[in-house]
């Protein structure tokens, strides 16, 4: 139990902002954490929960004093916060975040950070299809990533955050923003695109055969729901602020669909069967890196 600063300040009081409240309790990582949301009703869902130690109805109070802020709001709403809150920040301040997106939302934040105090954008690779004050938890952060895209912040300042989210139980890396974008287009993004859009396709099935697509839902298109049951305002803001990467990965999703669809169409299985073993040695390395939580023998890979 270190306490590792003596005021955080959370802004936007959803999944990943009470997260980080439970698992900064856990480690007593905080001296205080004060929580700012912008409706009343998801302050007073905060305060009967008995998130933060204390919950401010304006966010002057909250970043008053705070030594680190960490704005946990859609990557759209970055700007405004960050222009509300700039010339509030005490000098030496932390400023981070936990965009899914990241040159956007430095260009967004960094115009409006004063001089003397570090901004150090972050992104937990931690989450669930959950949003809300109410679907926090300690464990979201262990044995997850969290990637700090520094852009040329405090040394020190960015060894002292590596360190919280170590305390929060998270594996840190370091990346450049623009490559932390095109990364996450690929492992993150596009499939929650795809997702979407293959529940909209049974959605439209659905009317034509009633009930069955949910009753006979397998288990990779009830993972498929599942993602597509994400926050829309959320998502909506990623696709919007990393468009270039997106595009990019999903230009070539289409391609390599198009090219399986001409091999189903023409009865070219050896294109199928070598397809689908190049694909299985990718899932194959994940789990052999241990890096597959979800998996149902997660826990005893890599294999003795
Ligand atoms: N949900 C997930 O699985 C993950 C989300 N993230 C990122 O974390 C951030 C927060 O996401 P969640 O906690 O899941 O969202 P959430 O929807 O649970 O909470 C977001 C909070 O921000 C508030 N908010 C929205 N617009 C605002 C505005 N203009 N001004 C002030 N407050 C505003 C909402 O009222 C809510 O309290 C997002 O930037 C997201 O990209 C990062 C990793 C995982
Ligand atoms: O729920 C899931 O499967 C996720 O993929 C969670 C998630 C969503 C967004 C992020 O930026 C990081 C993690």
């Amino acid at each position: 139990m270190t306490v590792m600063y003596n005021r955080v300040a959370l802004i936007g009081l959803g999944l990943i902002a009470s997260s980080l409240f439970w698992a900064m309790k856990r480690g007593g990582l905080a001296g205080e954490t004060v929580g700012y949301a912008r409706s009343a009703a998801t302050r007073d869902t905060a305060r009967n929960i008995g998130l933060c130690d204390r919950i401010c109805d304006s966010v002057a109070d909250a970043v008053a004093d705070a030594d680190l802020v960490i704005l946990c709001v859609p990557v759209g709403a970055m700007d405004a916060v960050a222009a509300e809150i700039g010339p509030l920040l005490k000098t030496g301040a932390v400023v981070s975040d936990v965009g899914s997106v990241k040159r956007a939302v430095i260009d967004a934040v960094s115009p409006h950070i004063p001089d003397g105090v570090h901004f150090i954008p972050a992104h937990p690779l931690a989450g669930t299809e959950q949003s809300g004050p109410e679907s926090g938890f300690a464990e979201l952060f262990d044995n997850r990533w969290c990637l700090l895209t520094p852009n040329g912040a405090d040394a020190a300042e960015v060894a002292k955050l590596r360190t919280y989210w170590e305390a929060l139980g998270s594996n840190v890396d370091e990346m450049d923003a623009d490559h932390h974008d095109l990364v996450l287009a690929v492992t993150s993004h596009t499939p929650h695109l795809i997702a979407y859009t293959m529940v909209g396709v049974a959605d439209d099935l659905s009317r034509v055969s009633e009930s069955e697509v949910v009753q006979f839902s397998a288990t990779g298109f009830r993972d498929f729901t599942r993602i597509a049951a994400s926050d829309p305002t959320m998502w909506r803001d990623v696709f919007l602020n990393n468009k270039d990467a997106t595009l990019e990965i999903l230009g070539r999703f289409t391609e390599e669909l198009f090219a399986l669809q001409r091999a189903i169409r023409q009865g070219d299985g050896d294109l199928l069967h070598d397809y689908f073993t190049r694909t299985r040695s990718i899932r194959r390395g994940i789990i052999e890196a241990g890096q597959d939580t979800d998996a149902p023998n997660f826990g005893r890979y890599p294999k003795p």
